[in-house]
């Protein structure tokens, strides 16, 4: 297993003067019921805050409010106005679906429209609830798009859809089920691990407990998600690992004065971090 080093993050890089909002990525996050509103604002917020150049929230539209005052930068649409929805999925290089989306029905046909309207050349990032509803939901498996997909769940949610026991994570097995998947796995813990098709597995050897508050997974989609739209034209690979990098070495430095790193902490550090990387 390889250990990512701060190297990676030379993959951000300075933007060229002659360019605009469509050269840095169009992002559709997708998730937030009433109740888990913050993790798809978050998610949003974060994709913003890593240089996204247009980003679009589906949700509830009990969030709607918040969504604009939080980050107006950022669009909204219906999360069940599928007509809606899919005008902008079709513009999107990086989709997000699953913080906070829930498990009810209405998640379930969210999920199946977004799978039945993402492209193979997009990004998707599946996270949080839709990797659950997933694990559930035979006939979201056999709906499972052609695109480049990024699973990015924690122990127990990759517990639900691998089928592997914690305790039996081992990087063979692992290893196992992401090749049957034919999809990266980012198998978040403490030391994150990712399995990319046709790649060596990848550590992240940064990180720690201060980073255990809820919305820190949620934050990561939005970062992904982010350098996917910016950075993946160089290397998909080197452009997801520098997300999972920048997301963790944000918070060890944050960890230098803090107990805890907030998610929003993170968010709000993402464009100075970034600039000191191409100075
Ligand atoms: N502000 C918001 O709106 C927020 C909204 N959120 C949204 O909520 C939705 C549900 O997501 P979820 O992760 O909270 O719940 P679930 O999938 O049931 O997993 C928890 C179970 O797994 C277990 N567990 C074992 N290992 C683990 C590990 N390494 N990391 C984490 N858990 C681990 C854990 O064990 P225990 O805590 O019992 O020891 C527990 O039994 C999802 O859509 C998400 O986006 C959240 O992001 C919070 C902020
Ligand atoms: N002890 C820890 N060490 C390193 N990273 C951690 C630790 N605890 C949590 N994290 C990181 O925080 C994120 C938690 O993701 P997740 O459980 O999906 O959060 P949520 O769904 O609440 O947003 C992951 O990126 C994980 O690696
Ligand atoms: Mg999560």
């Amino acid at each position: 297993m390889k250990n990512l080093t701060k190297e990676i993050l030379t993959v951000i890089k300075k933007r060229p003067a002659n360019s605009h909002k469509g050269n840095y990525g169009r992002v559709v996050t997708v998730g937030g019921t009433q109740q888990y509103g913050g993790a798809i604002l978050m998610s949003t917020s974060a994709a913003v805050h890593a240089g996204a150049g247009l980003v679009t929230c589906a949700t509830a539209p009990e969030n709607l409010t918040a969504l604009h005052s939080l980050v107006p930068e950022a669009m909204f649409v219906d999360f069940t106005d599928e007509k809606t929805v899919n005008s902008v999925l079709l513009g999107a290089n990086a989709i997000v679906v699953g913080p906070g989306l829930g498990t009810d029905k209405t998640s379930l046909s969210i999920v199946k429209n977004v799978f039945a309207n993402v492209k193979p050349e997009q990004y998707l990032i599946i996270d949080g609830s839709a990797i659950t509803l997933l694990s559930q939901e035979n006939s979201l498996q056999e709906a499972l798009p052609n695109a480049h997909i990024i699973f990015t769940p924690h122990e127990m949610e990759w517990q639900r859809l691998s089928g592997i026991k914690i305790a039996k994570q081992t990087e063979e097995n692992n290893r196992q089920i992401q090749e049957k998947l034919n999809a990266t796995v980012v198998l978040k813990k403490h030391h994150t691990e990712i399995y990319a098709p046709g790649a060596e597995t990848v550590h992240l050897p940064i990180g720690g407990p201060y980073m255990s508050t809820g919305g820190m997974g949620d934050t990561l989609t939005g970062i992904i998600a982010g350098f996917m739209g910016q950075f993946a034209n160089q290397d998909p690979q080197k452009a997801l690992a520098a997300a999972l990098y920048t997301h963790s070495a944000i918070a060890d430095e944050l960890a230098e004065n803090s107990y805890v790193v907030l998610p929003t902490d993170i968010i709000g550090q993402l464009q100075e971090f970034m600039k000191k990387q191409v100075r």
